[in-house]
């Protein structure tokens, strides 16, 4: 006999009550189902598994993502990188990472985050070729990175160290900034830059609040300032993808609302960007995804 509260019916009868025809039917639900047959699950959200590696994100640890309409983006473009099942351990170490999954699309901002030595240099590491990837599991507008030279990613992904030191080369600011648009030729043999290059130029040091210091050592900048400059003159060329490994490490909120800046106007370029972590919380907004090992 079917008997009872509401609640407690749908909890210990729904089969039979559907199998009755007394159950109401879930908005969507195809016309012609048979009764009996089982309810169809709604569509699993966009993002989740393949848009997170590793381990899924800890409700409250890491904001939720803002999903994509990922199949929309499948059928609108391809991704620009795809990691897939990737394993990586430094030689006579343990595993630095494993089993790493994700993708990056065009105007994709992914925010890579985990715990100190989860792996996210690491990761950023492979891609650009400072380690060697294995076969197979990262591939670069579809091609495997492996077989790709390091100065032909350079070409299309930009990528800022964790130690913005490690970058400088130049006496000030503003040779520092132009570098990358020379290459390693000289000073004196160095051509003209164009008019737009000059107007990318001072756009970017306006952004970076740094028009002030362009006869300064880089090295004499606060951290901060350094980290800005570190980013911007990665951004003098347009790149499919920018990675920036911590870039917001020790600035205080005036600075971060720079750097997001300057990330913004790179997604209006049509770039994306991946940009490692610790401070989520104050970005969580403006990103896309985000990848958490
Ligand atoms: N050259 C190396 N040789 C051996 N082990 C290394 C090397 N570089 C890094 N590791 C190890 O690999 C692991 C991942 O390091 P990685 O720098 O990628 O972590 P991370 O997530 O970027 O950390 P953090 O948030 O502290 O910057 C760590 O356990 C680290 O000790």
């Amino acid at each position: 006999m079917l008997d009872g509260p509401p609640g407690e019916l749908l909890r210990c009868c729904e089969e039979q009550l559907a199998q009755l025809g007394l159950l109401p039917r879930p908005p969507g639900e195809a016309a012609g189902a048979a009764a009996g047959d089982k309810p169809v699950p709604a569509a699993t959200p966009p993002h989740s598994a393949e848009r997170h590696a590793g381990k899924p994100i800890a409700a409250g640890s890491v904001p939720a993502a803002v999903p994509h309409a990922e199949g929309a983006r499948e059928s609108a473009a391809s991704p620009l990188l795809e990691v897939d099942s990737l394993t990586f351990a430094y030689p006579g170490g343990r595993e630095a990472l494993h089993g790493i999954h994700a993708k990056i699309y065009p105007g994709d901002w992914v925010l890579l985050t985990g715990e100190n030595g989860s792996g996210k240099t690491t990761l950023s590491r492979l891609i650009m070729g400072l380690l060697p990837a294995p076969a197979g599991s990262i591939r670069w507008q579809g091609e495997d990175i492996k077989g790709m030279a390091v100065y032909r990613r350079a070409e299309q992904i930009g990528y800022v160290f964790q130690q913005p030191e490690y970058m400088f080369t130049a006496p000030n600011v503003w040779e520092e900034l132009i570098y990358s648009l020379h290459g390693g030729v000289p000073v004196k043999k160095r051509r003209e830059l164009s008019a737009a290059e000059q107007e990318r130029a001072r756009f970017l040091l306006e952004k970076a609040g740094l028009t002030d210091r362009l006869h300064m050592s880089p090295y004499l900048l606060s951290q901060g300032e350094k980290r800005l400059l570190s980013v911007i003159s990665q951004l003098m060329l347009p790149r499919a993808l920018y990675i920036l490994d911590e870039p917001t490490s020790g600035m205080d909120y005036a600075a971060i609302d720079r750097v997001i800046g300057l990330c913004q106007h790179m997604l209006e370029e049509g770039s994306a960007i991946l940009m490692i972590t610790h401070d989520p919380e104050l970005i969580k907004e403006h990103a896309t995804s985000f990848i958490h090992l």
